[in-house]
């Protein structure tokens, strides 16, 4: 790796498109423009089906896009460039939902583990690496001798950030890690990977349905919505201001405790159907404020250190609407 490049990822204008019996094209990805740089976490929130996992799949060569680039540290990621074996070279790791797709339950956890460790280190120095991978998850260098089953949802999952770690990557994407966990141990898991990425200063892509948790741990939030990215911006920022009506839609969707409990706002109407996406802006059909210019798709608008794309932050066509949301 160019060590004078910055180790960032960035997704250009990618598109992602599926053909499926019966759906016929579907657009899961339409367009999606992303940073995430070395000591960042950037958050993704959208609904299901949005297209998030497809997003994350792209980053790591799991998926081709259609259309547009996916760089790391300046150079393409491509199913093609792609060797799973080369994970310290390519510097990215994946943390799926679900860690049976990261740990195969007929090996040893210390086997696993010692598969993904760097080919430069050798000997005992490969076996004090599985343990301190263990120690850096919280985990006790027995598990090493055990197998996937032998552990609680939690540990697995642990386990599975144990097995990204192995090649030294500079940046994680975890795709909804904590989803199928019980509260207590959804609690450990990010903590434990938001401690790792700030120790070892890695940029992390973490995905999610959950709003409030990407407010808990996001630097940068982007709100993905059936394939697009309508509006990312610093995370405190885009809660204290959301600019674009589905932002504030998700915002107004998470249940307020506290002096001012306040409870759930539903947003209207189902998420369609990327194989049969509405014409103009995508969420128009649900958006309170929809006007005639929401025909046509809205640019995304640069307003300076954040992102939006909604015809609604265009003073040419809005600005009385604007000035009321
Ligand atoms: N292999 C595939 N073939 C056809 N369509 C697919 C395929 N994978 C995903 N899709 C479709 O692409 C769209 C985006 O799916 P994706 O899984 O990326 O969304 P998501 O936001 O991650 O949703 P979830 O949180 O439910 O996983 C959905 O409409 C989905 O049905």
């Amino acid at each position: 790796m160019n060590t004078t490049t910055p180790a960032r990822l960035s997704f250009t204008d990618v598109e992602v498109e599926y053909r499926s019996r019966g759906r016929g094209r579907v657009r899961a990805v339409a367009g999606v423009s992303l940073e995430v740089s070395p000591g960042q976490i950037v958050g993704l929130v959208g609904e299901s089906g949005c297209g998030k996992s497809t997003l994350a799949r792209v980053a790591v060569g799991l998926s081709a896009p259609s259309a547009g680039t996916v760089e790391y540290a300046g150079r393409p990621v491509t199913p093609l460039g792609w060797r799973p074996r080369s994970g310290a070279e390519v510097g990215l790791q994946m943390v799926f939902q679900n860690p049976y797709a990261s740990l195969n339950p007929r090996r040893t956890i210390g086997s696993q583990l010692l598969d993904g460790v760097p080919a430069a280190l050798t000997g005992s120095a490969r076996r004090a690496r599985v343990h301190e991978l263990l120690e850096r998850v919280a985990m006790p260098a027995s598990a090493a001798q055990r197998y996937p089953h032998q552990f609680s949802g939690g540990q697995r999952q642990r386990l599975a950030i144990a097995r990204a770690l192995a090649p030294e990557p500079r940046m994680i994407i975890a795709d909804e890690p904590v989803t199928a966990l019980d509260a207590s141990s959804q609690a450990q898991v990010v903590n434990l990977l938001v401690g790792l990425v700030r120790d070892l200063d890695m940029g992390m892509l973490f995905i999610s349905h959950d709003l409030a948790l990407v407010h808990e741990i996001a630097d940068v939030t982007a709100v993905m919505y059936l394939g697009r990215i309508v509006e990312a911006a610093p995370t405190r920022e885009l809660w204290r201001e959301p600019r674009h009506p589905y932002t504030r839609a998700l915002i107004d969707a998470v249940p307020q405790i506290g002096p001012t409990p306040r409870l759930p706002a539903i947003l209207a109407g189902e998420v369609p159907d990327p194989a049969n996406a509405p014409t103009g802006c995508r969420f128009r059909p649900r958006c309170p404020h929809a006007f005639a210019p929401c025909g046509e798709q809205p640019p995304t608008v640069d307003l300076g250190g954040r992102s939006v794309a909604c015809w609604l932050t265009d003073s040419a066509t809005a600005p009385t609407v604007a000035r009321s949301l």
